[in-house]
Order: C-alpha cells, then sequence, then structure tokens
C-alpha cells in the first residue's frame, strides 16, 4: 500500500537547474538554441544545466558554461538575479537564474545548435521554454 500524500510531498520530480544570462560590454544578452534530438529542439534557453548530486548551482553553472561555451567563469562573477519555478508535464523545474558579464576566453557554441547575442527589447522575438518567460522582465528592468 502506498503511503498517503501529505501537503509537503512534491506530486513531480523537482529538477534544479542553474542558468546563466551572460551580458556582453554593448548590454545584450546570450541566447543558445536548444538541439535537435533534446526535449524543447530549437527553443533559445539561458546557458547552463542541471545541478549534479553534490555541487552547489554556482559550481554546476562553472562546469556547464565551460562545457557548453568554452569560457572560464569564476563563482564571484556570478550574480543571482532571479529564479523559475515552471510545472513541465514530467517535472517541476526550479532555475536559479544567474547575470555574468565577466569571463575568460571566446563563447563557443560547443553544444548548442546556435548563439545569439540579443537586445534585451527583443527578447520576446525568441521562442523560449515556457519556465523562461517570466524571467524575461527581470532582464529587460536590469538593462534598461
Ligand atoms: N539550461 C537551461 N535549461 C532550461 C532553461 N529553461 C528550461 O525550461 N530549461 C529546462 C530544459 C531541460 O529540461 C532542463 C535543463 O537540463 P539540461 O540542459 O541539463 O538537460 P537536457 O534536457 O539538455 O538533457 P541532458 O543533458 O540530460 O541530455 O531545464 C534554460 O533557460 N536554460
Amino acid at each position: 500500500m502506498t503511503a498517503p500524500r501529505t501537503r509537503r510531498s512534491p506530486v513531480k520530480k523537482l529538477l534544479l537547474v542553474a542558468a546563466c544570462a551572460l551580458i556582453d560590454a554593448d548590454g545584450r544578452i546570450l541566447l543558445a538554441q536548444r538541439p535537435e534530438g533534446k526535449a524543447m529542439a530549437g527553443l533559445w534557453e539561458f546557458p547552463g544545466g542541471k545541478v549534479e548530486v553534490g555541487e552547489t548551482p554556482e559550481a554546476s553553472l562553472i562546469r556547464e558554461l565551460h562545457e557548453e561555451l568554452g569560457i572560464g567563469v569564476k563563482e564571484a562573477c556570478l550574480a543571482p538575479l532571479t529564479f523559475a519555478s515552471h510545472t513541465y508535464t514530467d517535472f517541476h523545474l526550479l532555475m536559479p537564474l544567474y547575470v555574468c558579464r565577466r569571463w575568460d576566453g571566446i563563447v563557443t557554441p560547443r553544444e548548442h545548435a546556435a548563439l545569439r547575442w540579443v537586445r534585451p527589447q527583443t527578447l520576446r522575438d525568441y521562442p523560449m521554454p515556457e519556465a523562461d518567460i517570466p524571467l524575461i522582465a527581470h532582464l529587460q528592468e536590469l538593462l534598461r
């Protein structure tokens, strides 16, 4: 017999993903297009990924930014901005969003279909995962 669900137990698996809005010297934001073969292929996301067991969100992001974009980021250069909390069909996503204006190396698409530096006012022109939509206003406000 399964135990009755209490109000505290999550209905869906909670997935922790750390993401980052890289901002260049012109105040543009880096969007990355999810590749074919992955869920949400073709949508434009903020670089980042799942936080692994034993990792902090910051360490996870530093690892992902290196793997995905080939850049080096220091923890002190990651500033928390806001977070997404969104229920998808299969899981609930909790995604802290950091901003970063300083990194080492050249941003290179290692895992995404494409990368694009986007002005804050045109972010809504890029189809994004549902969870990301409420994040746009925060970035536009930050970069006003
Ligand atoms: N990195 C990132 N993931 C996002 C964003 N918005 C959003 O809903 N997600 C979702 C997509 C995925 O379900 C999850 C990120 O996981 P991931 O990038 O590590 O995993 P993935 O689906 O690419 O697959 P895999 O690594 O397991 O092969 O979070 C976003 O802006 N950035």
